[in-house]
């Protein structure tokens, strides 16, 4: 049988996130090798692991995979999260290109100098409650199911998740007037309930969440660009 995916990243959130929250939802385990020195660094980028000489990077059934979108792909294909049929497909890509041009913004955001953080930071309250959250609470309003597509749980559920709370992060109350968005946020879940295995229709998905947001990684968004200028001195 094949071991937990090991997933190659620094010791932050980053584009490695949507990766764990993905594993996460679907109730993989999975192993983390931080690269915490520039030897690490020097040391996975020359001895050919790394496609593109970039991360994130996990190993997993016998690949290494890197480009986080093929990543999540993979994960989201093998476990169930990626619709039942072509028109499904493109729904769930067309909701997480546009949570990724929103999400890209937040990760990106904590290595602005203070001067330019200011005018992200309202780019991103603006985009975020003008453009893309009525976006999907329109979606959620039209489909009328606790999903976005289809009446299943998929990638493009929990990656809008992940990304409700780093918006939020930034900027507190972001979902206030968004109702239906507030509810896909599976909350509420106990430690009782996680070890016995919750019984709601998130099931999974509730546990998953709890794990991820209860686990011991750094509680900021670390960005990698300010991580691998600081290994690169
Ligand atoms: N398109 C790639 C971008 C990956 C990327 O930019 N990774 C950064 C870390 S977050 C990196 O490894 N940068 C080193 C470099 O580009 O030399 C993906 O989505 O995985």
């Amino acid at each position: 049988m094949a071991g937990k995916p090991k997933l190659h990243y620094f010791n932050g959130r980053g584009r490695m996130e949507s990766i764990r929250w993905l594993l996460a939802a679907a109730g993989v385990e999975f192993e983390e090798k931080f690269i915490e020195t520039r030897e690490d660094w020097d040391r996975i980028r020359k001895d050919g692991s790394l496609m593109y000489q970039q991360v994130p990077m996990v190993e997993i059934d016998g690949m290494k995979l890197v480009q986080t979108r093929a990543i999540i792909n993979y994960i989201a294909n093998k476990h169930n999260l990626y619709g039942k049929d072509m028109k499904e497909r493109a729904l769930i890509d067309m909701y997480v290109e546009g949570v990724a041009d929103l999400n890209e913004m937040t990760i990106v955001f904590p290595v602005h100098p203070p001067g330019v953080k200011e005018t992200k930071l309202s780019e991103i309250k603006d985009k975020a409650k003008n453009r893309y959250f009525p976006a999907f609470e329109k979606v959620l309003k039209s489909h009328g199911q606790d999903y976005l597509v289809g009446n299943k749980l998929s990638k493009a559920d929990i990656l809008l998740v992940e990304l409700l709370y780093n918006v939020e992060e930034l900027n507190p109350g972001a979902t206030a007037s968004f109702p239906l968005l507030q509810a896909l946020k599976p909350e509420g879940i106990t430690d009782r309930e996680v070890q016995e295995g919750a019984s709601s229709p998130f099931s999974s998905w509730a546990v998953g969440l709890h794990l991820i947001k209860s686990r011991t990684l750094p509680t900021d968004i670390v960005n990698c660009s300010s991580k691998i200028q600081i290994l690169s001195r």
